[in-house]
């Protein structure tokens, strides 16, 4: 399967009209500000007059680090699986917003490092965790190719459900580890302006973690230019099932919200594969994890919020929704100056 074939670039035609019928809205010009950028967004990339977001899905991909074995976390492996259990039961953070903003909920292990015999979520593993990138490769071409692929499928799966918006999310201890080696690469930059407390290390941790990125990228010397080496080198399952989750929701045209570091690292190797796709996403929020900014930069978006989130599992993206939600009800339900007889600028 071609993950990138399909995809078209959005509807600027569609966008230009949306912006010039938002423009007759009862509001002075611009008044809504980005709720108008999004609006806009939101017609190019349905190609719909009035856009609909609702409602939402969410899905969230879990996965383990061999790199933790470096010490580079403040919570042990067992988490990720504790924390799958938990989105299971409904006792998470994304399981309270996604009950808040009406989103049918996946939770997919497509590479934790245990067994976990629960029925609420999709067994989808490739294998129990990725290799410690500091001794050999995280993973096989294959099985980037494979965890990429299952992304893809969750991601359709759940727009043939009815998702009319995407909201990606993780669970991975160490995955801020692998997230920082990929956007070093990506972006050339000092790792050291790319290392932050992932779940709460302290500073002489973060100077080891910035190490141990140095070291792994020395050691596996991936091709920049070759998003699925960089997965197989450095990655994480879940990137990689993001990374194909992204490209089903722009194939389908349906809008992305990208949640924090993790993902829009995953959202990064996207845009690698495929420029197109970048136009379909919005990034939710503004993580707290120092990497984001230069990764949302490359991206080249600015986040909708900025409250110092540093959790992941899509909490930023799915508080951030209510936002483009309402962009999409502007668009569709406010009167223009002449249906309301409402007295136009002289
Ligand atoms: O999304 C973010 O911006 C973000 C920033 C810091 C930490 N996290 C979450 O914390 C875990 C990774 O942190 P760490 O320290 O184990 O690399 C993983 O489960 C992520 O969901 C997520
Ligand atoms: C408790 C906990 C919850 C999380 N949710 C996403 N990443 C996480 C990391 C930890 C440690």
């Amino acid at each position: 399967m071609n993950v990138t074939a399909h995809i078209q670039p959005v509807d600027k035609e569609k966008g230009r009209r949306a912006r010039a019928y938002i423009d007759t809205l009862t509001k002075p010009q611009g008044s809504l500000g980005r709720l108008e950028e999004l609006a806009v967004q939101l017609a190019e990339i349905t190609g719909e007059d009035f856009p609909l977001v609702t409602p939402p899905g969410v899905i969230i991909f879990a996965a383990d680090h061999g790199v933790v074995k470096e010490g580079v976390s403040a919570f042990p492996q067992e988490v990720t699986a504790q924390m799958v259990m938990n989105f299971v039961n409904g006792g998470a953070a994304i399981n309270v917003f996604s009950r808040q903003i009406g989103a049918m909920l996946e939770v997919v292990d497509v590479g934790v490092a245990a067994d976990i015999a629960a029925d609420g979520i999709v067994h989808k593993k490739v294998r129990y965790g990725t290799g410690n990138f500091c001794e050999i490769d995280a993973m096989a071409r294959e099985e980037a190719k494979q965890a990429l692929h299952i992304g893809y499928e969750r991601g359709e799966a759940m727009i043939h459900r009815g998702a009319k918006c995407l909201i990606l999310g993780e669970m991975g201890i160490g995955n801020t580890t692998a997230s920082s080696a990929i956007v070093a690469v990506l972006s050339g930059k000092d790792v050291a302006d790319l290392v932050g407390r992932g779940t709460g290390i302290g500073q002489e941790t973060i100077v080891h973690k910035q190490k141990v990125i140095q070291r792994a990228i020395e050691a596996r010397k991936p091709d920049k230019n070759d998003p699925i080496d960089i997965l197989a080198k450095l990655g994480g399952l879940e990137i990689a099932a993001i990374t194909g989750a992204i490209l089903a929701a722009a194939t389908h045209r349906v809008p992305i919200l990208i949640d924090g570091f993790i993902c829009t690292t995953a959202a990064l190797l996207a845009k690698e594969m495929c420029p197109d796709a970048v136009d379909y996403m919005v990034i939710g929020h503004r993580s707290a994890e120092i990497g984001h900014e230069a990764a949302v930069h490359l991206l080249g978006k600015k986040p909708i919020l900025d409250l110092g989130f540093r959790l992941g599992e899509a909490s930023g993206a799915a508080v951030a929704f209510p936002i483009l939600q309402s962009a999409a009800l502007m668009l569709k339900e406010m009167a223009t100056f002449d249906s309301a007889g409402v007295s136009n600028r002289k």
